[in-house]
């Protein structure tokens, strides 16, 4: 095999070349980028503000993990009234009204007073006990930067729900003292491209697998940013014409636990088996759990299937969109493994789409359907029909 280096990758011999331009080094600014927002979201997940780098520059805590510690800190930065930020289905449905079309966020005032970690939850989550005390109302202006906080809500796989106030004219020094993370929105905006660019290959083995005996597993992650995509290798695809490739995004609940809700598990295992029988293949097995928002927000999801919304709108009534994955990953890894014309084993237009956009050549769309299993019948009705599916 002879991977195309990337971008990131390191010295040969892993010793510093002075010669090197100076991407992967500590002060390379994509690095730092990725860092810097890697850690803002971490930030979040523990329930600790951020500082959001805008004009003006905001203090952010998502709702679903503020608690009393971070609502104090949250204050001691904040100069201005708190505003709760909501993507619009979630905003509508707390509202107890439409909002208006092409609206990317929704502020909410939220007096002092309404700092409440179960309220906040409440209005961050359909799924959560409903702790209404107030009757929520529109703030008078939704800050310019409300997209990227609720964007980098989400790359923390968090509900897209944000606490957020201007910040305070110390803010930065405060935030220091307090070893606060503070983020520019436009690196959270840049973040997941430059992530999928960033990829490097960290290691590799064989793995021989029950059908198909010689695979290989080749891992993928970016520097300083935690996530690791794997690339499942049968037989020698690089060295195939048109190999048949598979992205696969992650599905714990039916590769893993052989969940009957979806067809990941029989899409997995067949098109392995496939790959096998033709002797070579690429499956990448993509960290995208939940078509990208994570396996909480999927559980959360289909709480709200059970009680009768599709998958679809189940995405958007906790204010994910219906699909949220960036195929740009696979695109790098392809390039990486030295793949570049490939069939397509899939049945989702969008991914044909979105790898020729990268700049992929798909010859051809190999469809993957697999019969309904008496439960998730409607699961498969709903891809053909709201993301045209293809079946055949
Ligand atoms: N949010 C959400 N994700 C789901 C649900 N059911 C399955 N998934 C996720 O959907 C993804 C399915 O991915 P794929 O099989 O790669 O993609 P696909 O869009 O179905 O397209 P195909 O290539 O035709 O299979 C996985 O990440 C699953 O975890 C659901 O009801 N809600
Ligand atoms: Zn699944």
């Amino acid at each position: 095999m002879n991977p195309t280096p990337l971008r990131h990758d390191p010295p040969a011999g892993g010793a510093e070349d002075p010669a090197a331009p100076a991407t992967g080094s500590p002060a390379d600014p994509d690095v730092l980028r990725l860092r810097g927002v890697h850690r803002a979201t971490a930030d979040l997940r523990r329930g600790t503000p951020v500082l959001l780098e805008a004009a003006p520059d905001l203090v952010l805590l998502t709702a679903e993990t503020a608690g009393a510690r971070g609502l104090g800190e949250f204050q001691a930065l904040a100069g201005g009234p708190a505003m709760l930020l909501l993507a619009p289905v979630r905003a509508a449905a707390v509202l107890h009204r439409p909002v208006p079309p092409n609206t990317a966020a929704l502020a909410l005032r939220l007096p002092e007073a309404l700092f409440d970690p179960a309220f906040l939850r409440s209005l961050a989550d359909p799924t959560a006990e409903q702790v209404l005390p107030a009757e929520p109302v529109l703030a008078p202006e939704c800050p310019a930067a409300a997209p990227a906080a609720l964007a980098l809500a989400k790359l923390a796989r968090l509900l897209p729900a944000v606490l957020a106030a201007p910040a305070a004219p110390d803010a930065a020094a405060r935030a220091a003292s307090l070893r606060l993370q503070s983020v520019p929105a436009a690196d959270v905006l840049a973040y997941p491209v430059a992530l999928a660019a960033a990829l490097v290959r960290v290691a590799e083995a064989q793995v021989p697998l029950d059908g198909a005996p010689d695979a290989r597993i080749v891992a993928f992650r970016a520097p300083d940013a935690g996530v690791e995509h794997l690339a499942i290798l049968v037989g020698r695809p690089e060295e195939a014409e048109a190999p048949l490739v598979r992205l696969h995004s992650e599905c714990f609940t039916g590769d893993l636990l052989g969940s009957l809700r979806c067809d990941c598990g029989p899409q997995l295992r067949g098109a392995i088996r496939r790959m096998a029988e033709e002797g070579a293949g690429v499956l990448l097995y993509l960290a995208q759990e939940g078509r990208g928002i994570g396996l909480v927000n999927k559980l959360r999801a289909y709480a709200l299937q059970d009680r009768g919304l599709d998958t679809v709108d189940a995405n958007r009534a906790l204010g994910w969109g219906a699909d949220e994955r960036n195929f740009l990953v696979a695109a790098t890894m392809l390039e990486a493994l030295g793949v570049r014309r490939l069939r397509l084993l899939t049945n989702n237009p969008d991914k044909v789409a979105a790898l020729a956009a990268c700049g992929v050549t798909v010859l051809r769309r190999e469809s993957h359907a697999f019969a309904p299993n008496g439960i998730n019948d409607h699961y498969l009705a709903t891809k053909a029909e709201r993301f045209g599916h293809l079946l055949e």
